[in-house]
């Protein structure tokens, strides 16, 4: 027999009130790179967006993103392209020493009115590895062949 350790690191959640009932962020298929966050609107008050306008909207959970990680709050393809829904700020960053709500900054980049209820997928969330670096002030950079061309130096 085979015993197969869960070896991923171990994302810490912690419920708030209005979080109460919603179901957790979750993988929604094996490979998924991210887990899709939840609405947690009020029930009796969804929150309607017109079009052009932005709502932070709360997910009723604290994340303790793990040392080491960030949280990249991101938008979900089929609200974007069915709805026009993204994340305006995107991709979020949640840092590993947030201890606050999780909350996704949607915008309505469509025509029509959308409403966000209790417990829709509004989000998703990829953990992923970030490396933090010791900052040096130089004189002179290094050369390379680039140099200094970009912004389409290289052609289309
Ligand atoms: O989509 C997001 C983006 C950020 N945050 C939270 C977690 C993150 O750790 C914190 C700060 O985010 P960020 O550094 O992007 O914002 P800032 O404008 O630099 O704020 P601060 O001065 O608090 O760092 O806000 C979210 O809940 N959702
Ligand atoms: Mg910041």
């Amino acid at each position: 027999m085979t015993i197969h350790h869960d070896t991923r690191p171990t994302l810490n959640l912690i419920r708030l009130a209005n979080g109460e009932g919603l179901d957790l962020p979750a993988y929604e298929s094996k490979g998924a790179a991210g887990m899709d966050l939840r609405a947690a609107v009020d029930e009796a008050a969804p929150l309607t967006l017109l079009p052009g306008k932005r709502a932070l909207v709360p997910t009723g959970f604290i994340f303790e993103i793990p040392e080491g990680f960030e949280g990249q709050v991101r938008p979900r393809s089929g609200l974007a392209f069915k709805n026009g829904i993204t994340c305006l700020n995107s991709p979020g960053t949640v840092d590993s020493d947030y201890r606050g709500e999780v909350k996704v900054l949607l915008i309505n980049l469509g025509d029509e009115p959308i409403v966000i209820s209790r417990g829709m997928r509004i989000a998703q969330m990829v953990i992923a590895s970030v490396t933090q670096t010791r900052v040096a002030e130089i004189t002179a950079a290094s050369e390379t062949v680039r140099g200094a061309g970009g912004f389409g130096s290289t052609g289309v």
